[in-house]
C-alpha cells in the first residue's frame, strides 16, 4: 500500500468505489458501455474516451506545452471539438473536481473508466495533472487531413506512425460518427439514431475495428461510404499508413488489448514536463477513510470517527470477523487514560469497483481530550483466529489533534452560500493562531466546468472549552455552488484538511456544556462568540443551548449526582433506547455474589454510554453502573435480573444528559446483531417504520423547513425514534443522521431528490439511513390527516413528481382515465395501480400512463391548486394541470 495519507487518495476512491456503500458512482453514466444517458445515439463511454484524445491532441511535446490539461473545457467552440459529447462529459465530471482531484486527472480517469466498463484493459492511472486556466492551441486531427498531416500531428503529440495507427484503432473500437456533426459522412436516415458505428460492436472494447477493416467488410464511415469521395476517410488513411503492417498485428485479440493498454496510457500521460505524475494507482489493501476527530462532551472527549476500508477481492465471504484499531496518545505512548486504546468494529457495508470489492468497518472511538491521539495501527481479525497487523509501512497511521475541524459547530447554507467554519485548537498551541483555507467553485462563462479557487482567512478566537479553544470564521461562497466547496483548517505546521461542505449541516450547533478552560487563554472564556447561524427557518433542531456557566469539571464525589444536573439549562437526562449498534435491554441487577457481566471492565469520571460501548464493542452485552463504571460480557449471570427502569437513576459522569445505571444497577445494552452482519445489504433505507412508509429522499423547503411543526435532535436518532416523536403527525423525516422533523403537511417548495442523496447512517443505528445534509429521509402515515391543504408527497405506492401541463395536442398520460365526484390522489393511485404514472386534474379527473408525453412541461407547484372533489385537504391538479405521481423505485418498496 502507499503510505497514508497520500496524494492519490481521492482519485483512488473515485476510481475504485463505484457501487454500493459509500459509492462515488463515477462509472454510472458509462455503465453499461452502451449507456446513452445524454440521448439516443450518444454513447457516453465513447464520448469519455474521445474527450481524453481531444484534450491531449493539441499537445506540443517539442516545446513541452499542453497535453492532458483540461484545456478542452475552454475549447468547445473552436470548431475542432464539435458535438455535444465533450460538454456533457465535462459537466458530468465537474462535481468531482476538488483540491485533490484535478479535472485533467478526472479526464484521464475517464479513459480508464470507459475502457474498463466496455471490457477493455485496465489502463494504468497516475495522477498529479494540473488544469489549464485558458484555451490551448488548436490542432485536433480532422478527417479531411492528409496522412502526412496526421503523421506530423501525432509526432507533435509524441507518437510515431505505428503508435498513431494503434491509438486510433484503440479509440475507434467504441462509438461512431454522427449525422448531426458529419452529415456528409453519415447522411440522414443511415446508421442507428443518427450514428454510424466505427465497428459492428460499438459498445465492446474489442478488435472488430481492426478485423473488419482488414477483411474488407467494415462499415466504418471513416473508411468506406461517402467519406472516400470526400477525402474524409481518415481511418483508411491512418490504418493504411504503413501498408497495414500495424493493423495486421492488431488482428490478434490479445495483442490488441495489451497494445491498447500501452498506447492509451501513453495518451493520457502526455503532460508538460513540470507535471510530476504519481505511481500508478493500485487500490489500497487497507485504507483509513474519512478519519475525523471532533471535540465533544463539553470538551472532555475527542471522538475519532471514520472507516477502515479493507480490500476483500478474492477472499471468502465472512473470512474477516472484525477490524480493530489500536491508537497511541498524543505523546506516542500506549496509555489512553483509564479506557482501552483498542476499538473494534464489524462490517457496515461493502462497495465494488470493476475489479475489486471492499468491506467498510466503522470506527468510533472516544478519546480523552487531555491525553489525545497521535497515530494508530490496524489489526484485521480473521475468522480463523489469525490476525494481520498493518502499520502503514512502519510509520503507523498518523492523526494529529493540534487542530480539528468541528463539523457540528460549522454550517453552510446552499442557497445563500453563507458558511461558518469552526475549528478547535489545542490550548498549548494558541500562539500559532488558526487559519481556514476555503476552496470554492464559481461558474465560468467560458467553460461548462466551474473554476476551483481558494482563499485563506484568519479564524477568530472564541470560547475555551476544556483543553481546547474554538476558533471560527464566516465567509460567503458566491455563485450558488457552496455545497461543492471544501475547507482546510490550519494551525502552524498542522492542518485538518479537505473537509467537504456536503458533510456539514445547515445549522451551526452550540457547543454544549463547555468544560472549564484548561490551559487556555481564560480571557476569552467569556466571549463565547461561536455563532449559531440561524437556519432560514423557524424550527431549527433543538440542541441543548450552550450553558453560560461551564459545568464543574471536578470529579464526582463518591456519590455521583443522582438526578438532574446542576444547571437548569441542561436537558433532562434520558435512558437512550439505542447507542450505536446496541439497544437498551433494561435496568438490570448485578448477580448473586458475581458480576452480571464478567468480561472486561473499567471505571472513570468521563464515563458515557458511548465510551463504554466503544470499550465493549467486541462483546454482546455491556452496561454502565454507578455513573462511572463499565462492564462487558457475552453472557449475563443467571442470578442477575431485570429491575424497574427508574432504579437506574444516576447520570453518566461524562455526560449529564444520559443515565449510567446506579448502585448495583446496570444500564444494560445488548447488540442488535447476533451474528456479524453479512457483508451485503447492510445499510438500507427502511421501507416501513411502524405505521409510516418511506416516501423517499426529499429536499428541505426553500428558505423554510419542509416539515416545520416539531423537531428534535439526538445522538441516538433512528427512524423508529423519530416516528415515535412525530407520531401525531402525518409526516416525519430524519435529516443529517441525528435530526428529526414532524409536520402535518409538507412545504410546497420541498421536492424529491435522488434516493442516493440520503446517504447518512442514523446516529443511533448504523444500518439505517437518516437523510443527509439538506435531505430528509421522508415518511408518511396516510391514515393521519393533515392540518392544511397540501399536495401529498405520496399516495399508495406512488411518489409526487411535480405539477405538469397536459401535452401539446395530446394527453400527458394516455393509459386510462376516470372522473368522479369523490376523487383523491389515493383513489387515483388505486385506479392506476398497474401503471407507472398517475395524475389528478381539475379536482376530479384521474389519468394513468406508463410514459409521460414529451410535450408535457413542468409547471410551478402553485399551479396545482384545485382541491380534490373527494378530499378537501389535498390538491388534485387544476385546469390543464396534473398533480403527477410516479411509482416508487423498487429499492424502497
Ligand atoms: C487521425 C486521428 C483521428 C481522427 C481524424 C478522428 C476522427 C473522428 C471523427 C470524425 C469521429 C466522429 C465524431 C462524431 O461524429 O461524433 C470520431 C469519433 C471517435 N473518435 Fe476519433 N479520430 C481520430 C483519432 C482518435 C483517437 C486517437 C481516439 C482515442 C484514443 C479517438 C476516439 C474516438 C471515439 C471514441 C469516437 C466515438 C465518439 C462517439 O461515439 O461519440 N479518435 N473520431
Amino acid at each position: 500500500d502507499p503510505t497514508w495519507p497520500n496524494a492519490i487518495d481521492e482519485i483512488e476512491e473515485i476510481m475504485t468505489q463505484l457501487q454500493s456503500f459509500r459509492a462515488r458512482k463515477f462509472a454510472d453514466t458509462v455503465s453499461p458501455c452502451s449507456n446513452e444517458a445524454s440521448g439516443p445515439g450518444r454513447q457516453n463511454a465513447a464520448e469519455w474516451l474521445r474527450v481524453g484524445f481531444h484534450d491531449m491532441s493539441t499537445a506540443n511535446t517539442f516545446f513541452g506545452i499542453g497535453g492532458l490539461d483540461a484545456s478542452l473545457q475552454y475549447e468547445l467552440n473552436d470548431g475542432e471539438n464539435t458535438g455535444p459529447g465533450h460538454k456533457t462529459t465535462l459537466e458530468f465530471m465537474a462535481p468531482y473536481l476538488s483540491p485533490r482531484s484535478s479535472l485533467a486527472d478526472l479526464i484521464a480517469l475517464g479513459v480508464y473508466t470507459s475502457v474498463r466498463s466496455c471490457g477493455g484493459p485496465a489502463v494504468p492511472i497516475r495522477v498529479g495533472r494540473i488544469d489549464a486556466t485558458q484555451a490551448g492551441p488548436v490542432g485536433v486531427p480532422q478527417p479531411q487531413n492528409s496522412v502526412f498531416t496526421f503523421q506530423q500531428q501525432f509526432s507533435r503529440m509524441g507518437f510515431n506512425t505505428q503508435e498513431m495507427i494503434q491509438v486510433t484503432a484503440c479509440g475507434h473500437t467504441l462509438g461512431g460518427v454522427h449525422n448531426t456533426e458529419f452529415p456528409t459522412l453519415v447522411p440522414s436516415g443511415s446508421g442507428v439514431d443518427g450514428e454510424g458505428s466505427l465497428d459492428s460492436t460499438d459498445a465492446v472494447f474489442d478488435n472488430k475495428v481492426v478485423t473488419e477493416y482488414l477483411s474488407g467488410n467494415t462499415t466504418n464511415p471513416l473508411v468506406v461510404g461517402p467519406s472516400v469521395k470526400l477525402g474524409m476517410n481518415s481511418d483508411f488513411k491512418v490504418f493504411n499508413a504503413d501498408g497495414n503492417q500495424t493493423m495486421e498485428a492488431l488482428a490478434d485479440a490479445n495483442n490488441f488489448t495489451s497494445v491498447c493498454k500501452t498506447v492509451l496510457q501513453k495518451m493520457i500521460e502526455v503532460v508538460p514536463p513540470s507535471v510530476k505524475l504519481s505511481d500508478p494507482i493500485v487500490p489500497y489493501k487497507i485504507k483509513p477513510v474519512n478519519m475525523q476527530l471532533t471535540l465533544i462532551n463539553g470538551g472532555s472527549t475527542l471522538q475519532l470517527t471514520g472507516y477502515i476500508r479493507v480490500k476483500t477481492t478474492g477472499l471468502a465471504q465472512n473470512s474477516i470477523s472484525s477490524v480493530s484499531i489500536t491508537y497511541k496518545n498524543r505523546k506516542g505512548t500506549t496509555d489512553c487514560g483509564l479506557s482501552s486504546c483498542v476499538v473494534t468494529a464489524t462490517v457496515q457495508g461493502v462497495s465494488q469497483g470493476f475489479d475489486d470489492t471492499f468491506n467498510f468497518y466503522p470506527i468510533a472511538a472516544n478519546i480523552l481530550a487531555t491525553s489525545g491521539i497521535s497515530s494508530f495501527t490496524i489489526t484485521v481479525n480473521n475468522a480463523d483466529g489469525t490476525k494481520d497487523l498493518y502499520d502503514n509501512n512502519g510509520q503507523e497511521y498518523p492523526i494529529q489533534d493540534a487542530i480539528v475541524f468541528q463539523a457540528p459547530q460549522s454550517c453552510v447554507l446552499g442557497s445563500s452560500g453563507a458558511l461558518t467554519a469552526v475549528a478547535a485548537v489545542r490550548n498549548d498551541r494558541l500562539s500559532q493562531g488558526a487559519q481556514a483555507r476555503i476552496w470554492y467553485k464559481t461558474p465560468q462563462t467560458t467553460s461548462p466546468v466551474p473554476l476551483l479557487q481558494n482563499t485563506t482567512l484568519d479564524l477568530q478566537k472564541g470560547q475555551c472549552v476544556g483543553p481546547y479553544t474554538l476558533f471560527n470564521v464566516d465567509y460567503t461562497i458566491q455563485g450558488g455552488l457552496a455545497y461543492e466547496g471544501y475547507v482546510d483548517v490550519i494551525s502552524g505546521d498542522q492542518s485538518d484538511s479537505f473537509k467537504a461542505l456536503t458533510g456539514i449541516g445547515g445549522t451551526c450547533r452550540a457547543f454544549a456544556n463547555p468544560a472549564t478552560c484548561n490551559g487556555g487563554d481564560s480571557g476569552s472564556v467569556g466571549s463565547t462568540s461561536i455563532p449559531t447561524l440561524p437556519a432560514t427557518t423557524s424550527a431549527a433542531p433543538t440542541s441543548e443551548p450552550a450553558t453560560s456557566e461551564p459545568i464543574t469539571s471536578e470529579p464526582p464525589t463518591t456519590v455521583p449526582p443522582t438526578t438532574v444536573p446542576p444547571t437548569t439549562t441542561v436537558a433532562a437526562p434520558t435512558h437512550r433506547p439505542t447507542v450505536g449498534g446496541y439497544v437498551m435491554v433494561s435496568c438490570w441487577t448485578e448477580g448473586d455474589a458475581v458480576r452480571a457481566l464478567s468480561g472486561n471492565s473499567y471505571a472513570n469520571d468521563s464515563m458515557t454510554l458511548e465510551s463504554c460501548m466503544d470499550y465493549c464493542s467486541s462483546y454482546v452485552y455491556w452496561g454502565t453502573e454507578y455513573g462511572r463504571e463499565c462492564y462487558c460480557g457475552n453472557t449475563l449471570a443467571k442470578s442477575s435480573e431485570a429491575a424497574p427502569i427508574d432504579q437506574c437513576n444516576m447520570v453518566c459522569a461524562g455526560d449529564a444528559s444520559e443515565f449510567c445505571g446506579a448502585g448495583n444497577r446496570l444500564e444494560l445494552y445488548s447488540t442488535t446483531v447476533t451474528q456479524p452482519p453479512s457483508p451485503t445489504g447492510t445499510l438500507t433505507h427502511e421501507p416501513t417504520v411502524g405505521p409510516y412508509t418511506l416516501v423517499g429522499c426529499w429536499t428541505e423547503g426553500q428558505g423554510v423547513r419542509a416539515l416545520g411543526q416539531d423537531a428534535t435532535l439526538s445522538e441516538s436518532m433512528t427512524n423508529e425514534a423519530c416516528a415515535k416523536f412525530c407520531s401525531n403527525y402525518r409526516y416525519f423525516g430524519t435529516e443529517y443522521g441525528d435530526e428529526c422533523y414532524c409536520g402535518s403537511f409538507l412545504e410546497s417548495t420541498s421536492g424529491t431528490a435522488p434516493l442516493a442523496d440520503c446517504n447518512m447512517p442514523c446516529a443511533g443505528n448504523q444500518f439505517e439511513y437518516c437523510g443527509a445534509s439538506n435531505r430528509l429521509e421522508l415518511y408518511i402515515n396516510p391514515n393521519i390527516t393533515g392540518g392544511s391543504p397540501e399536495q401529498p408527497a405520496a399516495a399508495g405506492d406512488f411518489v409526487f413528481v411535480g405539477c405538469q401541463t397536459e401535452g401539446n395536442g395530446t394527453r400527458a398520460l394516455t393509459g386510462s382515465a376516470s372522473a368522479t365526484g369523490t376523487m383523491s390522489n389515493e383513489a387515483c393511485a388505486t385506479f392506476c395501480d398497474d401503471f407507472t404514472y398517475f395524475g389528478t386534474e381539475y379536482g376530479s379527473e384521474c389519468y394513468c400512463g406508463n410514459t409521460l408525453a414529451a410535450s408535457s412541461l413542468v409547471a410551478p407547484a402553485s399551479d396545482c391548486n384545485m382541491l380534490c372533489s373527494g378530499n378537501d385537504l389535498e390538491y388534485c391538479g387544476a385546469g390543464n394541470r396534473l398533480s403527477l405521481y410516479k411509482k416508487k423505485p423498487t429499492q424502497i418498496t
